[in-house]
């Protein structure tokens, strides 16, 4: 059985290219005891991708989460027919021994049966009521902590992450402004809930334009992007505000390594008494179900709303991968094959 997969063959230097990468076919073995044969269904793409790259040595298969089926099975853990999610790397198939690393540090995390998300599609495994859904819901409310009719400010606000964390602030009763690159993106902030959506391209005075949405100043801000905007938002934040840094994807593809020249925070955060505190998803990996269950209930009762970019095909995940990079996505960015 043959199977595609994308190698990055040099590390990126500034935004990747598609050069960046080769296709490349491999002959998969014939399947032992224990092991299943998947083919992706949905593949992700994510900011983290860029980061997390530049610690591996290339060439390697390029590292990233799927929804797979099993199409073939010697695990009746995992029979032919079911749907399994595991970060299985850019790979449109592999034979896997489910619970063990892969064959290589794409596929080094465990294959798990696709979560119960009481009828949701498998895409959203991805997102909702995946990764992303679990850093919005740990990472917005375990460190910031909102309370009813506090205010709430969300950077990479219309993306896959900051889209859920708006909405889950509105659950809670805060007031929640979001910051967005186009005015599409905006105006969609709007219908899930967002009292003010600014879109921090084209906005002439962000200062003035936040003061006029948060005239109580900000108390909690969920950070995706760093650099000079969440400079701008610690500026008005209230005394003993809390920040959670999700990332900072406005230095991820930086080619000077040194970023935004960005002013110093710690006056602000010591004199404001502020709690600022970043974190990997993975810290709350054995609390996710309870996330995943509460996400996929709102969801049916109809309180989140969801968004995907879809982009059609295995051979597109370079270019799926650098349009979220630059904001083509709207909501979670997925390909499928
Ligand atoms: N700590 C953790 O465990 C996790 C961290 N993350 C982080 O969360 C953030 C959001 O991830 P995710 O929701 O998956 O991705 P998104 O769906 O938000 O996609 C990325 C978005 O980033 C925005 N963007 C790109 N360049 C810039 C820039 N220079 N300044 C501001 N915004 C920019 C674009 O939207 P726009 O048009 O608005 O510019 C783009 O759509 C990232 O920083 C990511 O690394 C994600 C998951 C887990
Ligand atoms: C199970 C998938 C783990 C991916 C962790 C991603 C953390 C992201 C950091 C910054 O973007």
């Amino acid at each position: 059985m043959k199977a595609e997969k994308f190698t990055l063959v040099r590390h990126f230097d500034g935004y990747p290219k598609t050069t960046d990468f080769k296709l490349e076919s491999e002959e998969l073995p014939p399947l032992k005891d224990g092991e299943v044969l998947c083919e992706a269904e949905f593949l992700s793409v994510d900011p983290y991708m860029r980061p997390y790259t530049m610690s591996m040595t290339p060439p390697f298969t390029m590292i990233g989460g799927q929804v797979a089926k099993v199409v073939e099975s010697r695990n009746a853990k995992y029979p032919a027919g079911s749907y399994v999610i595991g970060q299985l790397g850019w790979r449109s198939r592999i034979v896997v021994l489910p619970a063990t690393p892969g064959p290589d540090k794409s596929s080094a995390a465990g294959l798990e049966p696709l979560p119960d998300m009481g009828g949701l599609p498998h895409s959203y495994a991805l997102g909702v009521c995946g990764m992303p859904g679990v850093s919005a819901y740990f990472g917005f409310l375990e460190l910031c902590q909102p309370k009813e009719g506090e205010t709430v400010v969300v950077t990479g606000a219309a993306g896959a992450v900051g889209s859920l964390v708006g909405q889950i602030a509105k659950i809670k009763g805060c007031r929640v402004i979001g910051f967005a690159g186009t005015d599409d993106k905006c105006a969609w902030l709007r219908e899930l809930g967002y009292d003010v959506a600014i879109n921090y391209k084209t906005c002439p005075d962000i200062d003035a334009a936040l003061k006029e949405a948060a005239p109580k100043g900000v108390d909690c801000y969920f950070d995706n992007v760093g650099g000079m905007l969440s400079h701008r938002i610690r500026q008005q934040m209230n005394l003993f505000g809390r920040i959670s840094v999700c990332g900072s994807i406005s230095s991820y593809n930086d080619k000077t390594g040194e970023g935004a020249q960005v002013p110093v925070p710690e006056m602000t955060t010591v004199f404001k008494q502020l709690r600022s505190e970043g974190f990997i998803v993975t810290r709350w990996w054995h609390r996710k179900n309870e996330a995943i269950s509460q996400m996929a209930a709102w969801v049916r009762e109809g309180k989140i709303k969801v968004q995907e970019h879809v982009t059609q095909g295995f051979h597109n995940m370079p270019q799926a991968f650098m349009g979220m990079l630059k904001g083509d996505n709207t909501g979670k960015a997925i390909v499928k094959v």
